[in-house]
């Protein structure tokens, strides 16, 4: 660490510092952390805890006339595991590392999924605080568990609950991810995440005989049929442009991620299963490839098991003259963004806005990163990082000010 490292920077570090990692993310240092920040920035804060140990904290902007629909910045505070062996770096040390144009990198695990995002809203409700500027609408920022979870004990619930509604939201701001271009793509609408999987039953016997009627047999067809789902759709991917990160959500993906069964190799097995990790794209009709994906089950003897089960995704459709969306235009424009709209290829907890009936909009203004997502050695750039913080700190004004 230098001399020079801005305090902004050194905050952000200390949020990757704490340890939010499935399967035992420390939600409690956490809490403590974003408390900390909000009475040294002056914000009005509220912890809500549907469920015990998972805790949603609350950060409020208070505007002039809180009658009107507030804005909701979102976020989530869990991270994703890791190989800890192949990093270059502690992945929880939010290590800084000088780059060779004196750039630095901030290296740790939820550096850009998604601590980063939430380090900027706190650093632009800062800025805003410290010129004592006040708006119209009221500012909340969520910080949510276990979002890389499926949400079920984080902002599934709590969307659904009368403390959401309380906070009366007329707008949302969610993940986006940083831009791997001089592009910065922004999400009204996402995939549904479909989680499934397929078991057979069938005859088992010894390993030397044709056996009729294995599971084997039963699970093969479902396999080689999904598998050419995949195939024709990431043909469909490369006509309409060449897979890029961000273009995947016009098409289905398909991953096979996991296959069990059997006990020894003599051992004809009498159960096998095959999970896959589908990602549905909202352009196709959600109940209809539910309904496919069962038919495909029942016509091959197997067992059917959708881990979770998305309600249909609402992507809201966003007009260009909708008056947030103009503002997020307008602040990307005054700070050189160039926004380009795009179906989101993964899941982010803005779908459970969209379905209580709130518009949306994942966002992240950072560019020309490497998407490090889930991956080994994730960073992101000071630069970038520093640069957007009065992108959000206009945004938040931008959107806040917006008239009834
Ligand atoms: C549906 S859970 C979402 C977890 C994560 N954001 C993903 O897209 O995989
Ligand atoms: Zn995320
Ligand atoms: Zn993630």
């Amino acid at each position: 660490m230098t001399i020079s490292e801005p305090a902004s920077v050194t905050r952000f570090r200390d949020y990757v510092k704490i340890e939010t990692v499935h399967p035992t993310p420390d939600y409690a240092k956490c809490t403590e952390f974003l408390i900390a920040q909000a009475e040294e920035i002056g914000l009005g804060h509220q912890v809500v805890e549907l469920v015990k140990g998972k805790p949603v904290v609350i950060l409020k902007l208070e505007g002039s006339d809180p009658s009107l629909p507030a804005i909701l910045l979102n976020s989530h505070t869990d991270v994703v595991p890791v190989y800890r062996e192949k990093w270059d770096y502690d992945p929880f040390a939010a290590t800084r590392v000088e780059v060779e144009n004196g750039d630095h990198r901030i290296y740790g695990r939820g550096t850009q999924d998604m601590k980063v995002t939430g380090s900027l809203y706190l650093e632009a409700f800062r800025q805003i605080k410290a010129s004592g500027k006040k708006f119209l609408r009221n500012v909340y920022s969520t910080f949510v568990p276990d979002e890389e979870i499926y949400s079920i004990e984080g902002m599934m619930p709590f969307s659904k609950s009368q403390e959401f509604k309380d906070l009366n939201i007329g707008f949302g701001i969610d993940e986006g991810g940083p831009s791997i271009n001089e592009n910065t793509y922004y999400f009204t609408s996402e995939r549904t995440t479909c989680p499934v999987t397929f078991t057979a039953h069938g005859n088992t016997g010894h390993g030397s005989q044709f056996i009729e009627g294995t599971a084997i047999e039963k699970l093969l067809p479902i396999i080689n049929e999904l598998m050419l789902l995949r195939e024709t759709q990431l043909s469909k991917l490369k006509k309409i442009g060449g897979i890029m990160l961000f273009n995947q959500g016009q098409v289905t993906s398909v991953n096979l991620t996991m296959l069990e069964g059997g006990k020894q190799p003599n051992v004809v097995p009498a159960t096998f299963s095959a999970t896959f990790d589908i990602r549905i794209t909202p352009l196709l009709d959600l109940a209809e490839f539910y309904k496919y994906l069962e038919d495909l089950a029942e016509k091959n003897e197997c067992d059917i098991e959708f881990h979770y089960r998305d309600e249909p995704n609402k992507s809201l459709k966003i007009t260009e003259t909708n008056p947030f969306m103009v503002e997020i235009k307008s602040a990307c424009s005054k700070h050189g963004l160039n926004p380009v709209e795009m179906v989101m290829p993964a899941a982010t907890d803005a779908r459970f806005v969209r379905q209580a009936g709130i518009q949306a909009v994942g966002i992240n203004p950072m560019i020309n990163h490497k998407l490090l997502a889930h991956d080994h050695n994730e960073y992101i750039i000071e630069s970038e990082y520093i640069k957007s913080i009065p992108f959000y700190t206009d945004l938040i004004e931008r959107l806040a000010s917006v008239p009834n």
